[in-house]
């Protein structure tokens, strides 16, 4: 099995965009990350693949049917002929109602060689016929006008409603696929913050919204057990061409970041040094100063001479009055205006020095817990301070069982199934929901999803949040069925959360739906 779950993740090699040289070493994903980030892969369901998975349900591993049991996961979920793959088509390519949308499908169907078969019931996805195409090489893939997304991912999206005009909050926003539908449903006009606790994630993260020019969107390198930015504030937009927000983080030492417990995130998020922003901000704030001690100077000069020019004035006129007093007078003048020069010089200095320490107190402040990693577009450099966002979405970290393309890296997942793994697993999506409902608007709406089927990361950790909060929060349907069109999900175990089962066509999803009560 080992060998076969290598074969898989070289056939599965990411296939993200080519940029130059440093920017593809930067975003150069490790071994660990690519198993998570399957669906920024090409997707490609090969005949290994199919046989793998065949294999793998028919003798389900022993530890694997102890978690099913243990979690009440009935062991038909899985019941699978074929794994299914979808694409999605950026909207603004697709205008389905007419000949140009269908025009645009016959070409993709022709690029890649296979039929799109539509999902009535969520817009714009489309099945792929044969799940065996290569979708990478082709035009459209790479000019953005498509991309691979699972339904179940698209439904959690779906749930979560984003409407123009939302500031959205993507807690464990990496690799970036729901970033990206959300974004296309803001039409432009809104903006999404992702937030994740893995540099390389985002590092992908990153290319997707460039590759897709995803606007008024930011991405914070951040424990979302944690993170306390507010939404910006739209009257804190500048024009794109203005903005330079980048931040490049290092780590100080060998510390895996991606360890999802929450001591280990936390202390790890702590050991981020931000050695050649530092460097650069520090110059850059030595230059501001010295620009300021200019102008300041400057000031002091000008006022110095008028402050001179007046007592040359009177200086005359008492020339004029009495010579022999003159120098004296002149003496004690000079005096006067250096001792109160000196005075203000020092008084000034001394407001200029305040400022500089006040300035850097607010950005150390800033940085504590989260840094700005990249900022698309239209934010100015570490802006705060919008509000509370209108929709949350907690994707969290979790086993990954329900997932078709994890199942087929098995021997990676196994090690997320057992039990002290679960329970660190649950704190930290218990810490991540507490802290999304913390960051959402009275009235707004949070979406939990899990690619687990487990009970205890699902359920119990919403059921945790709805105990916690029992005056502001209650569940509330993530779909609106309306009436030929059916969803397929099926019941979760307490009222209003939602399963996508894979013997119901899709990969595997909780999606649950929490209104903060205003
Ligand atoms: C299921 S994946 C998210 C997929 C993503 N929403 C998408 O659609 O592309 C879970 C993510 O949680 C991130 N993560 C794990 N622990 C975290 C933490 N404490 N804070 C924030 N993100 C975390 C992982 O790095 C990973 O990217």
């Amino acid at each position: 099995m080992e060998n076969q779950n290598q074969s898989h993740s070289n056939e599965n090699d990411i296939k993200t965009e080519k940029g130059n040289e440093q920017e593809q070493q930067q975003l150069k994903i490790s071994e660990e990350e690519e198993e998570i980030g399957t669906e920024i892969n090409d997707g490609q369901v090969t005949k290994s693949d199919v046989e793998f998975i065949k294999e793998f349900l028919e003798n389900k591993p022993k530890e694997f049917i102890e978690f099913l049991n243990n979690n009440n996961i009935p062991l038909d979920s899985y019941n699978i002929s074929s794994i299914p793959r979808f694409i999605r088509i950026k909207p603004n390519n697709n205008n389905n109602n007419n000949n140009n949308g269908n025009e645009l499908i016959s070409i993709i169907e022709s690029e890649i060689k296979t039929k799109l078969i539509p999902l009535n019931w969520l817009p714009n996805f489309y099945k792929l016929e044969d799940s065996s195409v290569n979708i990478s090489s082709s035009k459209s893939y790479k000019s953005g006008i498509f991309y691979g997304m699972d339904a179940s991912s698209g439904a959690a999206i779906l749930a979560l409603n984003p409407k123009p005009g939302d500031n959205v909050l993507d807690i464990c926003c990496a690799p970036g696929t729901k970033l990206c539908m959300i974004s296309d449903l803001l039409e432009g006009n809104g903006t999404i913050t992702g937030v994740d606790i893995s540099e390389s994630r985002l590092g992908t993260c990153k290319t997707i919204l460039k590759k897709y020019k995803i606007p008024n969107a930011r991405l914070f390198i951040c424990d979302g057990t944690k993170f306390n930015s507010l939404a910006p504030n739209s009257s804190e937009t500048i024009p794109m061409e203005k903005v330079q927000a980048k931040k490049k983080l290092k780590l100080n030492n060998n510390n895996n970041i991606t360890t999802t417990t929450t001591t280990t995130t936390t202390t790890s998020i702590n050991n981020f040094k931000e050695k050649e922003d530092e460097k650069e901000d520090e110059k850059e704030d030595e230059k501001e100063d010295e620009k300021e001690d200019e102008k300041d100077n400057n000031n002091n000069n000008n006022n110095n001479n008028n402050n001179n020019n007046n007592n040359n004035n009177n200086n005359n006129n008492n020339n004029n009055n009495n010579n022999n007093n003159n120098n004296n007078n002149n003496n004690n003048n000079n005096n006067n205006n250096n001792n109160n020069n000196n005075n203000n010089n020092s008084i000034v200095s001394d407001l200029v020095e305040k400022k500089r320490k006040s300035k850097r107190a607010s950005k150390k402040k800033t940085f504590d817990l989260e840094d700005l990693y990249f900022c698309n577009t239209f934010f100015m450099r570490y802006s705060v301070g919008g509000g509370l966002y209108d929709k949350v979405i907690v994707d969290a970290e979790c086993s990954l069982d329900a997932s078709i393309r994890h199942l087929l890296k098995y021997s990676k997942i196994s090690r997320n199934l057992d039990l002290e793994k679960s329970k660190q697993l649950i704190n930290l999506q218990k810490g991540l929901i507490e802290n999304g409902f913390k960051l959402l608007k009275p009235g707004g709406h949070l979406v939990y999803s899990t690619c687990s089927f487990s009970k205890d990361q699902n359920e119990s950790v919403v059921q945790y949040l709805l105990n916690k909060y029992p005056d502001t929060s209650k569940l509330i349907p993530s779909f609106t069925t309306q009436n030929d069109i059916i969803i397929p999900f099926s019941p979760g175990f307490i009222e209003n959360t939602f399963r996508f089962y894979p013997k119901n066509g899709t990969s595997g999803m909780f999606i649950s739906k929490i209104e903060k009560i205003k």
